[in-house]
């Protein structure tokens, strides 16, 4: 049975050094779940709220445990509707976002340990671990996400045409690798950024350069289609004041930010421009799609936070034919779940995406293929991502 018999929650690290919820799930007939919340740096206005983790977890253990003991584990949308209860607001400011994320998805893992299935088929069902999404991996960063590197926060690239997802995970690695010898050759050193990928001091225009040369090497060694994308974290990069983006001392109005996207994805044929335009813009979204979403990807992050309420605006409005799915911006798994399939309903591509901090959870490698989705946004290496990346192999070899 799927009972929950209890929840415990703790603070452990994330990626970044930070404090984060971690949720154990047993259930009456021993299933066993553990899942932790990742966190965000570059976050969105209208994400669901992440509280302090000692706080999140106090008023997790007030609020939800005593509603969620006795609760069916197996039973996904009568646990998240549990923890919507106990939280009693919109946003999750009660017991957090991150305390209800973690329990949600630990909740999910209990009852697939129940059933001995991969957490991808109980929620999923028996017909899901055919298609795998293509892993977007940011390899040049900056942003928030790293000081005195580039103002556009992520190059990440984007192996289009590989034949099967190792193949693909391996070739971002490749990209990885190949953008350090490149920096090395130009005699420019590069730390890595919060996820991962190289943050060098170089411009926005010479990183394009840099993919584009990096990007050109690994297709050529691998034998398919390997193109790259954009996270421009465009709320990041606009100044409301000034209303206009700004990139160190250049600005850009935000008709001149709409024709700037427009031109790079012709220049350099991008597969993927993630929050091009700040995360109230429907408006220029939708011009930005129909100048090019026929030939790219225009997909909401902030703008959308994984929310139907704005997902439903940008349908509306035209805005973007893509949405970035983020648990935690919503705080549970039915809600994300109910994003990726309004999206889908619609023609919007979902990216089942990591935060910049994270754990070594793989909860999105299974909602990944559980949904179906033909993209996930998980980094290229470091620990934390390629717990993801790794997971993904495990899957389509059917060793999980
Ligand atoms: O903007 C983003 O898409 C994410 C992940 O790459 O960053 P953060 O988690 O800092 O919001
Ligand atoms: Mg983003």
């Amino acid at each position: 049975m799927t009972r929950i018999t209890s929840v415990s929650l703790r603070r452990v690290l994330d990626s970044r050094g930070n404090p984060t919820v971690e949720a154990d799930v047993l259930t009456e007939s021993g299933g066993f779940g553990r899942a932790a919340a990742p966190s965000g740096a570059s976050t969105g206005e209208y994400e669901a709220v992440e509280r302090p983790p000692a706080e999140a977890i106090a008023a997790a253990r007030e609020h939800a445990v005593p509603r969620l003991e006795g609760a069916y584990a197996g039973d996904q949308r009568a646990v998240d509707a549990a923890l919507r209860a106990a939280d009693g607001t919109e946003d999750f400011s009660a017991i957090g976002a991150n305390s209800a994320v973690a329990i949600s998805m630990a909740a999910a893992k209990a009852a697939a340990d129940v059933i001995g299935a991969p957490l991808y088929q109980h929620l999923g069902g028996a017909f899901r671990g055919e298609n795998f999404p293509i892993p977007l991996g940011n390899v040049i960063g900056g942003g928030e996400h790293a000081a005195d590197a580039t103002h556009i926060q992520e190059f990440l690239a984007a192996p289009t045409g590989a034949p099967s997802v190792s193949e693909a995970v391996f070739a971002n690695a490749a990209v990885h690798d190949a953008v350090a010898e490149i920096l090395a050759d130009r005699g420019v050193p590069a730390a890595k950024g919060d996820e991962g990928a190289w943050a060098p001091s170089i411009d926005d225009a010479e990183a394009f350069e840099v993919m584009a040369t990096a990007t050109e090497r690994v297709e050529e060694d691998v034998g398919f289609t390997v193109r790259f994308g954009l996270d421009m974290a465009g709320a990041e990069l606009y100044d409301a004041d000034a209303e206009a983006y700004v990139y160190g001392d250049r600005t850009r109005s935000p008709d001149d930010q709409v024709a700037y996207v427009a031109e790079l994805v012709t220049e350099y044929d991008l597969a993927y421009v993630e929050d091009p335009l700040d995360e109230d813009d429907y408006d220029r979204f939708a011009e930005l799609t129909d100048r090019v979403g026929d030939r790219t990807l225009i997909c909401g992050d902030d703008l959308f936070v994984t929310n139907v309420d704005r997902l439903r605006t940008g349908i509306e409005t035209g805005a973007g034919n893509s949405i970035l799915i983020k648990p935690n911006q919503i705080g549970t798994l039915s809600d994300a779940v109910d994003a990726v399939e309004l999206a889908v309903r619609n023609g919007y591509d979902p990216v089942i995406s990591h935060r910049s901090g994270e754990t070594e959870d793989t909860t999105i490698a299974h909602l990944a293929v559980a949904t179906d989705a033909p993209y996930i946004k998980t980094g290229t290496v470091g620990g934390e991502r390629t717990a993801k990346l790794n997971e993904l192999i495990r899957i389509a070899e059917d060793a999980v």
